[in-house]
C-alpha cells in the first residue's frame, strides 16, 4: 500500500514495462524449441486451426440447407444431415482437445515459471533477505504460489483464441473483401480500432488496482497463517475477540478494494458487451450495403437468401473474431496485474541474488591465493561495527576478535544490544558497516553449524528433523546412522519421542511445533547438532528452555565430541562452560573478559 502510494514508484499499468516483463516470462516458458511446452503450443495451434476449418464447413451449412429446402430434393438434404451430423462430431472432438491441451499447458507453465522462481528465491540468503529485509515487496510467497498459478491459468484459457486470431482474421478478412467488398472491410476493422482504444482506456486503472487487490488478498492469507501458526499462544492471551476484529479489518480492505476493482470492471463489461452487440448489427449493415448498391438485383429470393446467409456467415465471423479479442480484455487486465506482480519479484530477487553473489566474492574462502589465517581459526573481527537494518545507531563498533578452536565464547549483554545480530553478521545474513568480518572455514557439518533462536523445524520425518539441513543421509553408512542418530536422541533425553512417532521414517502429517514443547524442540536441536558433528557450534540461547541440569549434560557432550561452542544467553550458569566472555554494553561498546585461565 505503502509503495503504492508513492509518488516516485510506478503503478503498475498496460505499457511497455508491462511487454518487457510479458516477454521475459514467455522465454521461461518457452525455453527452447524442442521444449514441452513448444511442443504443446504447436499441437494446440494444429487443433485450433482444425477447429476452424471445421467451423468454416459448419458456418456454410444453413446456406446450404436453405437451398436444399427450397428446391425439396430429399437426397441432398438427408446426405446434408449427415454431412452435419459428422461435422459437429468432429467439432466437439477438436474443441475437447483444445481445452485438454490448453490444461496439460497450464500445468507444464506453472511448474516452468514457479520452478525458475524457486530457483533465485533458494539461491543463497534470497529467501532472507526477500522476507525479513526488504520492504519492497509484499507477500512473495503468495506471488510465488497463487499469483503464477492464475497466471498461468488465465494465459492457457487466451492460448488457443489469441493463437488462432491471426489466421482467422486473415482468412475472414479475404473472405468479407470478396462478399462485402472494401468498405465492409474497412468498417468492421475501423470498429475493431475504436472498441481497441477505448478498451485500453478502460483497462488502465484495472491492472493497478488489480495488483493492490492481490497483496490485500496476500496480507488477509498472511494474518489466517499467522493465527494458525500461533494459534495455542493466542488461545493462552484468549486473543479471539481481538484477532477476530483485526482479522475482519484486513477482510473489510480487501473486499472494499474489490468493490472498487469490480465498480472500474463495470465500465469495461459495458464497453465489452456493447461492443459485441453493436458488432451483430454491424455484420447487417456491412451486407445491407451491396444489396441496396443493387449488386445481386439480378438474383431469385431463394438464391438471394442463401447469399445473404453466407455473406452474413463471413462477415459475422470476422466481427466475431475481434469481439472474441475484445472480450479478453478482462483477461488481459489479470495477465497485466499478475505479470507486474510477478516481474516485480523477479527483479527484486534478481537484484537481491546479484549483490549477494558480489558479496561474496569479496569471501577469503572463495579467493585463489592462499589465506594467512591459522586453520584453527573460525571467524577473524577486524574493527567491525554494525547497525539494525532500520536504525543508524551501532549496536557494536569496533570490534576486534578472532574465534579459535578450542576457545569457548560466551556472548552476554543486555536485551536489544545486538546479539543476535553479531551472528546475523557472522553469518552474512546482515552486512558490516565498517571492518571486516571473515569466515575462514566452511558452513556445515565440517565447520560451522549455527542453532538459531527460534528452533527451526522442518516438514517430513524425525529422521529429516535429525539430519537437517542435509537433505539425505550419508549414503554409505546405512543402519550406523540409525545406531548414531538413536545414540544422540538418547544422549539429549529424547528417546520416548521415537515410541511416540513409531520410528525414525513414520511419515508424518503433523507439525512439529505444534506436537513438541519448546524444551523438547530444543533437545531436538542438540540431537541434531550432534549427528552433524560441526568443529564450531553457535548457539543462539539454545538452552533457555532446558533445566540447568539439562544445559550441563548437553554443553559436556558438545565439548566431548570436539566442538568449539560460541553461545549467546542470559543466565550466570552458562559462564563455568566457556574460557571468554564478550559483554555487548550497548551504544556501540563492548568488553572481552577472561572466564578461565589458559
Ligand atoms: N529484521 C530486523 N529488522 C530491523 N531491526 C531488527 C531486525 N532484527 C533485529 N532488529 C533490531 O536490532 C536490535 C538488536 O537485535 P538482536 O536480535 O541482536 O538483539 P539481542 O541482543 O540478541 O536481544 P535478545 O537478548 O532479546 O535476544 C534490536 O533493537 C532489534 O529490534
Amino acid at each position: 500500500m505503502q509503495a503504492m502510494k508513492n509518488s516516485g514508484v510506478r503503478r503498475p499499468k498496460l505499457d511497455w514495462r508491462f511487454v518487457q516483463r510479458f516477454c521475459r516470462i514467455l522465454k521461461i516458458l518457452f525455453p527452447s524449441w524442442s521444449n514441452q511446452s513448444v511442443r504443446m503450443f504447436l499441437t494446440l495451434l494444429g487443433v485450433t486451426l482444425s477447429v476452424q476449418l471445421v467451423i468454416y464447413q459448419v458456418g456454410l451449412i444453413p446456406s446450404q440447407f436453405y437451398e436444399v429446402l427450397s428446391e425439396k430434393n430429399y437426397g441432398k438434404f438427408k446426405n446434408l444431415v449427415l454431412f452435419a451430423v459428422m461435422l459437429i462430431l468432429i467439432n466437439s472432438t477438436l474443441k475437447s482437445l483444445d481445452q485438454y491441451i490448453s490444461s496439460l499447458l497450464y500445468v507444464s507453465w506453472r511448474k516452468s515459471l514457479t520452478e525458475e522462481l524457486h530457483r533465485t528465491y533458494f539461491k543463497g540468503r534470497v529467501y532472507y533477505t526477500l522476507n525479513v529485509l526488504c520492504k519492497d515487496i509484499d507477500n512473495p510467497d503468495q506471488r510465488i504460489s497463487q499469483d503464477v498459478e492464475r497466471l498461468c491459468k488465465q494465459m492457457s484459457t487466451m492460448a488457443s483464441r489469441l493463437l488462432i486470431s491471426p489466421f482467422t482474421v486473415t482468412y475472414y478478412t479475404y473472405q468479407c473483401f470478396n462478399s462485402a467488398g472494401w468498405i465492409g472491410f474497412v468498417s468492421i476493422f475501423g470498429y475493431f480500432v475504436v472498441g481497441s482504444i477505448l478498451n485500453k482506456i478502460l483497462i488502465g486503472p484495472i491492472v493497478s488496482m488489480l495488483v493492490e487487490q492481490e497483496k490485500l488478498e496476500g496480507d488477509f492469507r498472511f494474518k489466517h497463517m499467522q493465527i494458525r501458526v500461533n494459534a495455542e499462544a493466542a488461545a493462552f492471551y484468549r486473543a479471539g475477540k481481538v484477532e477476530h476484529m483485526r482479522t475482519d479489518r484486513r477482510l473489510q480492505m480487501l473486499l472494499s478494494t474489490q468493490r472498487s476493482l469490480m465498480n472500474k470492471e463495470l465500465w469495461l463489461y459495458i464497453g465489452v458487451n456493447t461492443f459485441d452487440y453493436l458488432g451483430s448489427i454491424l455484420s447487417y449493415i456491412v451486407i445491407a450495403i451491396p444489396i441496396f448498391a443493387g449488386d445481386y438485383d439480378g438474383l431469385t429470393p431463394g438464391e438471394l437468401s442463401a447469399l445473404v446467409s453466407k455473406n452474413a456467415f463471413v462477415c459475422i465471423y470476422l466481427i466475431n473474431c475481434f469481439t472474441q479479442l475484445i472480450d479478453l480484455s478482462t483477461t488481459v487486465s489479470d495477465v497485466a496485474g499478475y505479470t507486474h506482480r510477478i516481474g516485480e519479484l523477479r527483479e527484486v530477487m534478481a537484484d537481491i541474488a546479484k549483490k549477494q553473489c558480489e558479496q561474496d566474492q569479496y569471501d577469503p574462502l572463495s579467493k585463489d591465493e592462499p589465506y594467512s589465517v591459522p586453520a584453527d581459526t573460525a571467524f577473524v573481527l577486524d574493527r567491525l561495527s554494525y547497525k539494525s537494518p532500520v536504525s543508524e545507531e551501532l549496536l557494536v563498533k569496533d570490534l576486534t576478535l578472532k574465534i579459535s578452536q578450542g576457545t569457548h565464547m560466551l556472548v552476554v549483554g543486555n536485551t536489544g544490544t545486538g546479539k543476535t545480530s553479531l551472528l546475523r553478521v557472522l553469518n552474512g545474513l546482515w552486512e558490516a558497516c565498517n571492518g571486516s568480518v571473515e569466515m575462514t572455514t566452511c558452513f556445515g557439518p565440517r565447520g560451522v553449524l549455527f542453532l538459531p533462536q527460534k528452533a527451526y523445524l522442518t516438514d517430513g520425518t524425525l529422521r529429516e528433523q535429525v539430519i537437517y539441513p542435509l537433505k539425505d543421509i550419508y549414503p554409505s553408512s546405512g543402519s550406523i546412522d540409525d545406531e548414531r542418530i538413536l545414540k544422540y536422541l538418547e544422549l539429549v533425553g529424547l528417546s520416548n519421542l521415537l515410541s511416540r512417532i513409531g520410528g525414525l521414517d513414520t511419515k508424518v502429517d503433523w507439525n512439529w511445533y505444534d506436537v513438541l514443547s519448546p524444551g523438547e524442540m530444543q533437545r531436538l536441536c542438540f540431537a541434531r547438532l550432534f549427528y552433524l558433528q560441526p568443529k564450531y557450534a553457535v548457539l543462539d540461547e539454545a538452552t533457555s528452555a532446558l533445566t540447568e541440569e539439562a544445559e550441563g549434560q548437553l554443553y559436556k557432550a558438545c565439548k566431548q565430541l570436539g566442538m568449539t561452542l560460541i553461545s549467546l544467553g542470559h543466565r550466570s550458569t552458562l559462564k563455568k562452560h566457556h574460557d571468554i566472555m564478550l559483554r555487548l554494553c550497548g551504544g556501540g561498546q563492548w568488553e572481552l573478559t577472561k572466564l578461565k585461565e589458559a
